[in-house]
């Protein structure tokens, strides 16, 4: 199959929207192709952004009349390459297909001529511009945004190296001005400019469509990474500092921009300190911490093994891996916050999966038009697509076509991790969204429950409020937040740039039934003031749509259950360096008349009568904790008494035993006494008076 036909395919397939994607995904995961597919989508996007000019080329010059075996589509691929291509078509001279366009040449130049003055353009180069700026509808060009690796490169490096001979511009807009400059001596669109961004260090704009950056030797040496502005925000609000911070964890990890970034700002804080630290793991980069040997891990998770494939390459090349333990195919809810590995993880990253709907570029395929069939002659000239309706994340992929055009096309909302999920209505949409945020706080809950945490950044790439303003206000008002003492990170204490970056959260999403009632207006508005958004318009920024929240915590306020698992009353009872016992007010364990301690938690007596006389195991709830008077039973009772008749008794109140008896204690009730007692005499052969003495502790008294 030729180049036109597969091409011709793709445009037209039915149900693209709901299998696979955008046209890149479809063009590139699609394996039955025989031309190379970057091939396929140079000319399947080409021929789109011009479709509605070829369709009135096709159209006004009776092409489809006179060339019965050309379909729509096959007649505008093979117009575009005849009219626009410089090496026009892409098949032998004598080929059906290309013979069947080049002998209508002179028409379909004529009618060609015809539509660009019709549309007020002197020359082709003004006719490309509009074509290109139509193809955008309307939305702004987005600049190509690079982060340098700090950990393999410099600013400076790749100034004199990747873009030497790059002009340097003052601001974002400029760049993305250059953009539309069209070179009419070369036909080559954009010009080489960069901008250095004053928000995120080590951040570079590019004009974009400019060059090839994947093609570079720093780009495939880990020294620059392609990742938009806003998606630098969580790395560089959370801010995370070796002798601060201790470990760090990247919840949610695939592909791993954030996580490279963690680990670049994590080497940089400790060069910039003077600081020397070591890196955990196979680190040969380590060095020592001045003064210490902490060491610095980033943990980071990823629960879709395919997509941690892609993390653990992107470590390894960023230069991670050596301080960065990629956990493939791990549920981050599945990792339990009192796992001794994380115990001195202070800073979490956590950017879930998401509606995705702030991604630019997600939908890349301007509207298909495709000519009409013969019977209906004459040119009808095609309205030129009008604002944003090509540039829309929630349309569906596949283009729609004039023809269709009393079926409105099915939304489709593609998700960050590439998932298309067809949407139909408003209330579709909502359920969606409210699903999502429903995990985002758990997840955040979570992330919120580990013990040495505190500092947290929340992120994502949505543009609803659903998914981030409204998830901040209800993870500010759950039990973990108020028990760990959770609040926001406010604007004054956020980092250089982002206190200065000044889009803020939207006032009308600081309002959540149920949550913000109690509330007062000025908590609402630090809340507001403190996080973080980033839209994909026109107004010179050149980011995605994004949010970002930064939580903290100074630790003063916590909660046992949080820490060790347990909760306040239980802590009590395996913590209270006073053991399990109440104690009166000079602290003296509380006895009864025969010197019986009472357990705090049961207000019972730790044993009774019974068992001090050597009886035998208290109940059930008091099985923890056994006490046996043994040696020379003779029968007599065990304690000594003074002259008139009372037990003797120590300074704690104990009974003073006779000569030659002595108190075993058993901790862990009977069944482990007598396994204890079976061992003992498998192992020793003795009968246990020997293990008793060992064994002649205390403990359940005394701590
Ligand atoms: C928005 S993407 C993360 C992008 C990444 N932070 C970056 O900047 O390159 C969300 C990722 O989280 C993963 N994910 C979702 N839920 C998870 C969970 N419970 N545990 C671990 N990974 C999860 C998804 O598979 C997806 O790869």
């Amino acid at each position: 199959m030729s180049l036109y036909h597969e091409t011709a395919a793709i445009l037209t397939s039915s149900g693209g929207a709901t299998h696979g994607g955008s046209l890149k995904s479809r063009i590139f995961k699609d394996k039955s192709l025989k031309s190379p597919p970057a091939q396929v989508y140079a000319l399947a996007l080409e021929t789109s952004k011009w479709s509605a000019i070829l369709k009135e080329v096709v159209e006004a010059a009776d092409l489809l009349k006179y060339e019965k075996k050309l379909t729509p589509a096959l007649s505008i691929l093979l117009a575009h390459d005849l009219l626009l291509s410089k090496s026009g078509i892409a098949l032998p001279a004598s080929h059906g297909l290309r013979v069947s366009i080049e002998r209508h040449k002179a028409r379909l130049n004529s009618e060609f001529v015809r539509a660009r003055i019709r549309r007020k353009c002197a020359t082709l180069d003004a006719l490309r511009t509009q074509v290109e700026i139509e193809a955008r509808g309307g939305c702004p060009v987005h600049p190509r945004w690079i982060r340098v690796n700090t950990l393999k490169s410099t600013v400076e490096e790749q100034l004199s190296t990747t873009f030497k001979g790059w002009e340097v511009v003052e601001t974002v807009a400029d760049v993305i001005a250059a953009a539309d400059f069209h070179d009419s001596k070369t036909g080559k669109k954009g010009k080489k400019v960069i901008h250095i961004d004053g928000h995120i260090p080590n951040l570079i704009a590019a004009c974009p469509g400019v060059y090839d950056f994947t093609k570079t030797e720093a780009y495939k040496a880990g020294k620059i990474i392609l990742q938009d502005k806003a998606s630098c925000f969580p790395a560089y609000l959370l801010d995370p500092r070796p002798e601060r911070d201790g470990d760090v964890m990247d919840t949610c990890a695939a592909p791993g921009n954030k996580t490279t970034h963690l680990a670049s700002i994590v080497h940089s804080r400790v060069v910039e300190n003077d600081k020397t630290v070591v890196f955990d793991g196979r680190g040969k980069k380590g060095k020592k911490k001045a003064g210490g040997d902490e060491k610095t891990t980033i943990y980071a998770f990823e629960k879709d093994p395919n997509r941690a494939k892609t993390l653990q390459k992107m470590v390894k090349i960023a230069g991670s891996d050596s301080f960065t333990v990629v956990n493939a195919g791990k549920d981050f809810l599945k990792v339990h916050p009192l796992d001794s590995k994380y115990r001195n993880v202070g800073a979490l990253l956590l950017d879930p999966s998401c509606s995705g709907s702030g991604i630019v570029g997600r939908d890349d395929a301007p509207t298909l038009h495709l000519p009409s069939a013969p019977s209906s002659s004459g040119p009808t000239p095609s309205k030129a697509p009008k604002g944003k309706q090509n540039n829309k994340r929630k349309s569906p992929p596949t283009p729609s076509t004039d023809s269709k055009t009393d079926e409105p096309p099915q939304k489709v909302l593609i998700d960050d991790d590439g998932l298309a999920i067809p949407i139909s209505s408003q209330f579709e949409l909502e359920s969606r969204i409210a699903s999502l945020a429903s995990f985002q706080l758990v997840l955040l809950q979570h992330a919120m429950s580990f013990p040495a945490a505190k500092r947290i950044t929340y992120s994502t790439c949505s543009i609803h409020a659903g998914e981030n303003e409204h998830v901040v206000l209800k993870a500010l008002a759950s039990e973990v937040a108020k028990k760990r003492g959770w609040r926001v990170l406010k604007r004054g204490e956020q980092v250089d740039g982002m206190q200065r970056w000044d889009v803020r959260g939207e006032h009308e999403a600081m309002q959540v039934e149920g949550v913000t009632e109690q509330m007062g207006e000025k908590e609402r508005e630090e809340v507001r003031e403190a996080v973080i958004r980033a839209y994909y318009r026109d107004d010179g920024r050149g980011v995605m749509g994004f949010f970002v929240a930064g939580f903290v915590r100074d630790g003063t306020v916590d909660d046992p259950v949080y820490t060790s698992g347990v909760k306040q009353d239980e802590q009590e009872e395996e913590e209270d360096p006073e053991g399990p016992f109440v104690r009166d007010e000079q602290g003296r364990i509380v006895r009864d008349e025969n010197g019986i301690p009472t357990l705090k938690s049961t207000g019972k007596k730790a044993v009774t009568l019974e068992e001090l006389q050597g009886g035998g195991g208290g109940d059930d709830d008091e099985s923890s904790v056994e006490y046996r008077v043994e040696g020379n039973d003779n029968g007599e009772e065990p304690y000594q008494r003074d002259g008139e008749g009372r037990i003797v008794r120590d300074e704690e109140g104990l009974p003073v035993l006779k000569e030659g008896r002595r108190w075993k204690v058993v901790r862990g009730g009977k069944a482990q006494e007598e396994e204890k007692e079976e061992e003992e005499e498998s192992e020793s052969g003795t009968d246990g008076e020997s293990e008793s003495e060992d064994g002649d502790e205390w403990g359940g008294f005394d701590d």
